[in-house]
């Protein structure tokens, strides 16, 4: 893959905070910041983490080149030379730590953590949003649909409706890591090794003089996909009986007819009626998928109605994640290091689901004996969190509480750059779906149910709590 130059890819107060630190010599402070969101998107009861391995090659490339300096000359006089200069020399030397990709994340919980200079980490911040945000909810998106369409099959065909080329290919792997089978963009096939699929367009069967002969063409050239979309004319009346003329020679010849697709109309009618036609004439392996404008909501209606669909074509709605079109992905500081310490920072906020959680942390996500994850458990970097006995509260009604006495704390935020260098090995695509796929198992299906999931609890330890408490007491006025 080549890499875009992407320092600038920022919002211009970054630079302008990175400048002001620079000219007051604070710019080499060090300073915790966490990313997060506060609400699961699509009213889902969790989120899927996607976006790592575009922010590493961000941080690997992030470099000022000549031009991102010219043009930043331009845009603001203020800026003196050495600060420029410094920019020259800008890299990442800090550390980060992450949530792996199709990890089952929670809101208020850490999903990166940096610590660095701060003129490092108002850097990254929008860049890094933007990367996780875009990719996380369209994993979700792509879970949810995942979650309901069971053991079919699942193409992603969003591209002309995505929000433009990086967004279709970033998106199609978002949707391949929750459990999509396939994408129909090349690129990202090529790119990220997800395989691809296609059927064929109005426009084959437009372009020939009979619907007839077009199936025919297609399905000889290409016997091992020939999908045949039916519904040019008329479905039921020429599209199935003319795919099914077609299916029977090529049993003659020993092949087989792979499926059609329907792309309009009463798609649990059609599909019923035209898998009768299909059986009837014993092209019983011949699938049904189906295609326009679906999504979660309406695979679901259709799987009630009875559809007789097992293979489904969805972009619009995923790509563009149309229920909900972004993720409100966060990124706040948490922590100062000074003179060898961690000094917890907190935001406050009117809103109480704004004000952040204190401190330089780790998170874990408690698995019981049953091999259940419970809750995830939010404690300080150096604690150390006991081997059994765990007490888990709610943060706010603090009597809610249960005690779990056997369990595995798994470790959710992994080292990905120490110092500045890459210590993660990247995982590949399949082995992160796989991964997705493990995660999913250790939740009760009432977490992880499409509609009025139960809460997932992210726990804060005594020693969060306590720190988040005397701050909020310490700055309420
Ligand atoms: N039986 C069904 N139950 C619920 N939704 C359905 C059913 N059949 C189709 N749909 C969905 O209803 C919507 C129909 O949209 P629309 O009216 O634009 O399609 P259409 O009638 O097939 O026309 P077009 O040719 O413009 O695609 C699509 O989202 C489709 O997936
Ligand atoms: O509906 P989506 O989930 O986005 O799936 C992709 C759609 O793209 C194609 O349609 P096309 O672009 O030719 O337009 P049309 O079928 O809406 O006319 C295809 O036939 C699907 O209907
Ligand atoms: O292969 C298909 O059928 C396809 C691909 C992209 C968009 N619509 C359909």
């Amino acid at each position: 893959m080549s890499y875009e130059d992407l320092a600038l890819h920022t919002d211009k107060y970054q630079i302008n905070m990175m400048y002001a630190h620079w000219k007051n010599g604070t710019h080499n402070n060090i300073r915790v910041f966490e990313a997060f969101f506060r609400k699961n998107p699509f009213k889902s009861g969790f989120a899927v983490f996607a976006g790592l391995e575009r922010i590493i090659h961000y941080v690997n490339h992030l470099r000022f080149n000549e031009d991102d300096i010219y043009y930043l000359r331009t845009q603001e006089e203020q800026y003196d030379e050495d600060f420029l200069t410094e920019l020259k020399n800008f890299q990442f030397t800090g550390e980060l730590f992450s949530v792996k990709e199709g990890t089952v994340v929670f809101p208020n919980e850490p999903l990166i953590r940096i610590k660095c200079r701060v003129f490092e980490a108002h850097l990254l911040e929008t860049a890094l949003l933007n990367f996780m945000n875009y990719q996380t909810l369209i994993a979700t998106k792509a879970a949810r649909i995942r979650h309901i369409a069971k053991d079919d099959q699942l193409m992603e065909f969003g591209t002309r409706r995505a929000q433009e080329a990086d967004a279709a290919i970033w998106g199609a792997r978002a949707a391949y890591i929750a459990g999509f089978d396939a994408t129909s963009n090349m690129r990202a096939g090529k790119l990220f090794g997800i395989p691809t699929k296609g059927t064929h367009a109005h426009a084959w069967v437009q372009d020939h003089d009979s619907e007839e002969e077009a199936f025919e063409r297609f399905a000889k050239a290409l016997p091992d996909q020939s999908i045949l979309l039916v519904d040019t004319y008329n479905t039921l009346k020429s599209g199935v009986p003319n795919a099914i003329k077609v299916g029977l020679k090529m049993k003659e010849e020993g092949k087989s007819l792979k499926g059609i697709r329907l792309d309009s109309g009463d798609l649990a009618y059609f599909s019923i009626q035209a898998r009768k036609m299909l059986d009837e004439a014993g092209l019983n392996d011949t699938v049904i998928v189906a295609s326009n404008d679906l999504d979660d909501d309406v695979i679901t209606d259709l799987k009630s109605q009875g559809a007789k669909i097992t293979s489904w074509g969805v972009g619009t709605q995923l790509i563009t994640a149309s229920d909900q079109p972004a993720l409100g992905g966060v990124y706040k500081v948490v922590a100062k290091y000074e003179d060898g310490e961690y000094v917890p920072t907190i935001k406050i906020s009117s809103n109480v689901e704004k004000i952040t959680t204190p401190g330089y942390k780790k998170v874990y996500r408690i698995i019981n004996s049953k091999g259940k994850a419970e809750a995830d458990y939010i404690a300080m970097e150096d604690e150390v969190i006991p081997e059994k006995d765990i007490k888990l509260f709610d943060p706010i009604h603090t009597y809610k509480n249960k005690v779990v006495s056997s369990f595995t704390a798994e470790k959710l935020l992994q080292p990905i750059y120490i110092e500045g260098k890459l210590v993660y090995e990247l995982p590949n695509l399949g082995e992160i779906r796989s991964y997705h796929q493990t995660q999913l198992q250790l939740f009760w299906p009432q977490h992880l149910r499409r509609l009025n999931p139960q809460e997932y609890f992210v726990d804060l330890s005594e020693k969060v709590w306590k720190t988040k408490n005397d701050l909020l007491e310490k700055y309420s006025l």
